[in-house]
């Protein structure tokens, strides 16, 4: 276990609440503590059993004045978050009392720590890898259900598992490749080698392949859908925004050029999460400041992940209209046509045609029509229904996923390799990188300044 200093930090949201916790860990957490903590029959927080709760009053020792009315929680490593000595300090949750607590416990000696250094404390003491580490900040970033139990299943370390599982199918083998060839006197070895060679990379490849697979929708699931809704001026997008987060977020009304700027709202339709971008009407258009707007859109177009491309029932189909459909070609799109509540005057037909093989979907959003058939498309395009098996492994976060892309182009050229015939201490070259490339998934031998860069995305007092 590394030795560090005792850091201290707010663990919950800045803010007027009921309860604020003060979090202290590290060698001289139980000391630090004693200094200013008192309870009513004098008890030491050294002294007490671990995980343990207490009641009192912290007290400045330099003017002996009470400070607060708390409860602290005492635990004794290595049992802890961090594995070291943890102290909670319970107090009421106004602004002003536990930003005195904190520099209180910081004139007694404690740090104030770094963003995510708890989490990366646990991690450095072994108590935790890296992937999992990652996940307790995804967990906390979770915006449905779903993403949190991928969250969950990665905290408990299943991805750690399966690598760790695949890397030691590698070391293994590697292991039996040095022994066959120490001794070479059997006719056979040479063969034999190749073989066993052959059989493990393949299966580690294709273990790899099957995990790359979950990773667009593992991907969506941590960092939402990007969707942007488009459409001509009046159409119902902001409309559609409204319909889809439940909630009037975006300003609605019969002014054709009514939303300005993009809006940006995070929503679950069953389950995936959509980061849903409202645009600006897009068409030629004089005034400037929605002329920004509109650029603006065209821009969030091109990093969408999917298109809701809103057409009006109640209107022909125009140039514009035709325009639109051309800008989101080769993207997956849902054709949406609103205002069904409204005389037909589109060519359905020439829509479906223009759809190509896109779905289209009828709504009056000002009848609540349709709503749950385009739910029921959008969770239908990015999950066939395997999502509910509850014990998938997922590969979601962008570094595990360049990581295991990495790791498998490894394997291919030890493959191709074999294939061509090469030495097998080329073949062996190729199998620690792939070794090695999948440690640094759990952060085996991972660079100082790449740890620090993780954790520093964290939230303070994590
Ligand atoms: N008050 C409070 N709530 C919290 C946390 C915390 O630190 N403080 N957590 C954190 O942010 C989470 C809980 N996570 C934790 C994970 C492991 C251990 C722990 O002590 N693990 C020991 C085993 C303990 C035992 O066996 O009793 C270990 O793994 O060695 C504690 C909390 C969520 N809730
Ligand atoms: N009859 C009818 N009116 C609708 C329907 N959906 C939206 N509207 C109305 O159409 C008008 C325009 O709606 P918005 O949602 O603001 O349209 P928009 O596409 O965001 O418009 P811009 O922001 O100006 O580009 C409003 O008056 C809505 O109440 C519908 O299904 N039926
Ligand atoms: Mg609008």
């Amino acid at each position: 276990m590394y030795e560090f200093d005792t850091i201290a930090a707010i663990s919950t949201p800045m803010g007027e609440g009921a309860i604020a916790i003060v979090r202290l860990s590290g060698e001289e957490a139980f000391r630090i503590i004693d200094e200013i903590f008192v309870t009513p029959s004098s008890k030491k927080m050294k002294d007490v059993a671990s995980h343990t709760i207490h009641y009192g009053h912290i007290v400045d020792p330099k003017t002996d004045k009470i400070i607060e009315e708390v409860m602290v929680s005492v635990m004794r490593g290595p049992k802890t978050f961090t594995r070291e000595d943890v102290v909670e300090i319970n107090c009421h949750g106004g602004l002003v009392s536990v930003n005195k607590l904190l520099q209180l416990v910081m004139s007694r000696g404690a740090r104030l720590a770094e963003p995510g250094e708890f989490t990366k404390r646990a991690f450095l003491n072994g108590r935790i890898d890296l992937s999992q580490a990652e996940a307790v900040m995804d967990l906390i970033r979770a915006k449905t259900d779903r993403a949190m139990n991928v969250a969950l299943g990665q905290m408990e370390g299943r991805l750690s598992k399966l690598i760790q599982k695949l890397r030691q199918e590698i070391l293994e083998t590697l292991a039996h490749v040095e022994v066959n060839i120490d001794y070479p006197e059997y006719d056979d070895v040479e063969e034999m080698t190749h073989q066993l060679l052959l059989e493990k990379s393949t299966y580690v490849k294709e273990e790899l392949e099957k995990l790359l697979q979950t990773s667009q929708q593992g991907k969506i699931l941590r960092e939402g859908l990007s969707t942007v809704i488009i459409g001509r001026p009046n159409v119902g997008k902001s409309s559609l925004l409204n319909s889809l987060v439940h909630e009037n977020k975006a300003i609605v009304t019969d002014i054709p050029g009514t939303t300005r700027d993009v809006i940006e709202e995070y929503v679950s339709v069953r389950g995936v999460p959509l980061r849903l971008v409202d645009t600006a009407g897009i068409r030629e258009t004089e005034d400037i400041v929605e002329r920004i707007g509109v650029e603006r859109s065209r821009e969030v177009l091109k990093k969408a992940d999917l298109i809701l491309l809103v057409l009006n029932n109640n209107d022909d189909l125009t140039m514009e209209d035709k325009q639109l459909f051309e800008a989101v070609k080769g993207m997956d799109v849902i054709v949406i046509v609103n205002k069904t509540d409204l005389p037909t005057k589109i060519d359905i037909g020439q829509v479906k045609e223009l759809a190509n093989h896109h779905t289209v979907i009828s709504t009056s959003l000002k009848e609540e029509q349709g709503i749950d058939e385009l739910e029921e498309a959008i969770s239908s395009m990015f999950f066939q229904g395997d999502l509910e098996a509850g014990d998938m492994t997922y590969v979601s976060n962008s570094r595990h996923i360049g990581l295991i892309t990495q790791a498998q182009q490894a394997l291919e050229d030890a493959i191709v390799g074999m294939e061509s015939g090469v030495p097998i201490d080329i073949v062996q070259i190729d199998l620690t990188r792939t070794w090695e490339i999948l440690g640094e998934i759990i952060g085996d031998a991972v660079h100082e300044s790449l740890i620090d860069q993780l954790f520093s995305q964290f939230c303070l007092g994590k």
